[in-house]
């Protein structure tokens, strides 16, 4: 039987350029030769802002939602104001395509660096809700300009939304070995949202006996990921809080430069995205600088969201070997390890 993967690919702006082309030298690596790869690359981010004034139309939306998946490197860029393509590109693509999990693993693997004491256990995945919080753009400004300006940015959170984030951490939680799920929220100051949350947590943690729950505000868990990160198997968190605290969780089992996710249509009514966890990068832009493997690993995720399990499992397997030796080699340029990771896939 032959088999096809359909591929938008979206490089985007800064280091999004350069990362994702060795994602993709991964990605051609990896495949068995049954496997026909298309992809199509778009020119979203500075360049097309500039060259139109457009940052996603419904056209677009349109062309994107032909694909089996997409991936995307990074948006934004200094010379666009902040929020125009971070709000009229990514989020709008996130919501129109209704990428409510927003799927983040964080694993330190053996011999890795890690700014923390020893070599603590890390392997947990956050489930951050993608469609809701406070990032729909519910808010506004009034004298706007003047001494008294007034700005609101107001949280949405939906009954539906909620629980369906929360029943998918839930299964992913049941799914692993420690069957663990925290819910991180902050519902002692943010009574309105953190309730509904813990409402729902609680109503369908009894679907789900074999998983243990606990809760923790979210500022308590900035605590807990840098002194105790073995305490979480899987969380689940809103918006917002799940933005914060899955750079903070890079930053403890590896850095930024490794961190993957997937923003996830679960119903597969549209395609799912991929891409790293960090930005565009503007300070070491273009300069052969970026680390790839966040790509790489999100392209892993992609492949096994799209049922490549075994291909998914050797770029695993590559970049933790990969990883493993780093601390003794020289410093290598993006490229360099694009091509070390497309080798060891190969072999
Ligand atoms: N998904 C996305 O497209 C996305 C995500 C985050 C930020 N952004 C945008 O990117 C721009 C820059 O944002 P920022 O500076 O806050 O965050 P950033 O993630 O781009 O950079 C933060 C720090 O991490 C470093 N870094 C990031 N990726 C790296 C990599 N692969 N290898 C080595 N070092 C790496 C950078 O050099 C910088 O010091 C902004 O316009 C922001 O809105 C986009
Ligand atoms: C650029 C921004 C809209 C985005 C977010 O906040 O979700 C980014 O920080 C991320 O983590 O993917
Ligand atoms: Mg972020």
């Amino acid at each position: 039987m032959s088999r096809s993967i359909d591929l938008a690919v979206i490089p985007g702006d800064g280091i999004g350029q350069e990362v994702v082309a060795e994602g993709l030298k991964v990605l051609s690596a990896v495949l068995p030769q049954d496997v026909k790869l298309e992809t199509k690359e778009y020119d979203f981010g500075a360049r097309r802002y500039h060259a139109t004034g457009d940052t996603l139309t419904d056209a677009d939306l349109e062309q994107l939602k032909q694909h089996d998946a997409i991936l995307l490197g990074a948006i934004g860029d200094p010379s666009v104001p902040s929020g125009v393509l971070e709000r009229g590109f990514l989020l709008k693509l996130r919501f129109a395509f209704d990428h409510h999990v927003n799927l983040r693993p964080s694993k330190l693997l053996p011999g890795v660096a890690t700014p923390l004491a020893g070599q603590p256990e890390i392997d947990f995945i956050v489930v951050r809700e993608g469609t809701e919080g406070p990032y729909t753009g519910n808010g506004g400004t009034i004298r706007k300009g003047t001494p008294h300006e007034v700005a609101t940015e107001v949280s949405v959170n939906t009954a539906f939304g909620v629980e369906r984030v929360v029943r998918d951490a839930f299964e992913r939680a049941q799914a692993r070995p420690r069957k663990k799920l925290t819910l991180v929220h902050k519902n002692n100051v943010l009574t309105f949202a953190g309730h509904l949350w813990t409402n729902i947590f609680n109503k369908v943690a009894e679907e789900y006996p074999e998983v243990t729950t606990d809760y923790i505000h979210v500022d308590a868990a900035t605590i807990y990921l840098v002194t105790d990160p073995g305490r979480f198997d899987v969380i689940v968190t809103d918006n917002l809080f799940g933005d914060i605290i899955t750079d903070l969780a890079a930053a403890v089992s590896g850095g930024i430069g490794v961190a993957a996710s997937g923003n996830i249509n679960p119903s597969r009514e549209f395609p799912s995205m991929f891409e790293p966890v960090h930005g565009s990068a503007p300070d070491i832009a273009g300069q052969g600088k970026a680390d790839p493997t966040a790509t790489v690993l999100s392209v892993a995720l992609l492949l096994r969201h799209l049922g490549y399990d075994t291909e998914a499992d050797r770029i695993e397997q590559a970049v933790s070997a990969d990883l493993a030796e780093r601390g003794a080699l020289p410093a290598r340029s993006t490229s360099e390890i694009g091509d070390a990771l497309a080798v060891r896939v190969a072999g």
